[in-house]
């Protein structure tokens, strides 16, 4: 069995690190340019401040919060409990098309005498989709961040996607969700762990 924290070689380790710093005037020059492509005028009126609402836009994309340590409290008496905080979602970007993707993002782990202040994973998987994204790699490098964060593998992430690439345009199927699931340690050798996470994560998603 792999261990998650054994897995975080080098090479992956580096896309644990944000993206570069997005240079402002040249995306103000190239949406221009773009404008210009598709035949529209960027002079005109409605267009006329588009290029920097848009180089803006991918300024604020780039720049989620920086990361910090994340809050941890000793709780010596809790261990062996299922925690499991739903529902976070967040937008990130398809690297294919770049339109946006929503993600329904679950976390679950087990606290061992220490528990993670809650809102320290949303803001994880708020950094991972700050950048060009397939939902697979999101999934994993969440896995991850929070494996190395608690020091412990036992963590288990699901994501429901929503790619406007795939609602919007190509195929056109608006219902058509993507379910990912990454487990570890005990999430992946206890079958009653992983259906209990299972079930209290993807409860919203049943009736969603
Ligand atoms: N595995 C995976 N695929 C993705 C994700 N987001 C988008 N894609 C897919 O990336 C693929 C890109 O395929 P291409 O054939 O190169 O692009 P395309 O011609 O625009 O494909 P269509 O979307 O089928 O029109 C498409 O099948 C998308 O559905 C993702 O997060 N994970
Ligand atoms: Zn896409």
């Amino acid at each position: 069995m792999t261990n998650t924290l054994d897995r975080l070689a080098p090479s992956e380790s580096q896309d644990l690190v944000s993206p570069g710093e997005v240079d402002t005037e040249r995306v103000v020059d190239l949406v221009g340019q773009l404008l210009a492509a598709i035949g529209e005028d960027p002079g005109r009126e409605g267009l006329a401040d588009t290029p920097a609402r848009v180089a803006a836009w991918w300024r604020s994309f780039f720049s989620p919060e920086p990361s910090a340590a994340p809050t941890s409290f000793p709780e010596q008496h809790v261990s062996g409990q299922l925690v499991v905080i739903g529902g976070m979602s967040v937008w990130s970007l398809c690297e294919h098309h770049l339109l946006p993707m929503n993600l329904d993002v679950a976390v679950g782990y087990v606290p061992d005498g220490e528990v993670i202040g809650l809102s320290k994973f949303g803001r994880i998987a708020q950094r991972y989709a700050g950048r060009l994204q397939v939902q697979e790699r999101f999934t994993r490098q969440v896995v991850d961040e929070i494996a190395v964060v608690l020091g412990s593998t036992d963590v288990a992430v699901a994501v429901r996607g929503t790619h406007l690439c795939m609602s919007s345009r190509g195929v056109r199927m608006e219902a058509a969700r993507t379910t990912t699931l990454q487990a570890g340690g005990r999430f992946e050798s206890d079958p009653v762990l992983s259906q209990q996470f299972l079930a209290l994560a993807t409860d919203r998603w049943r009736v969603a």
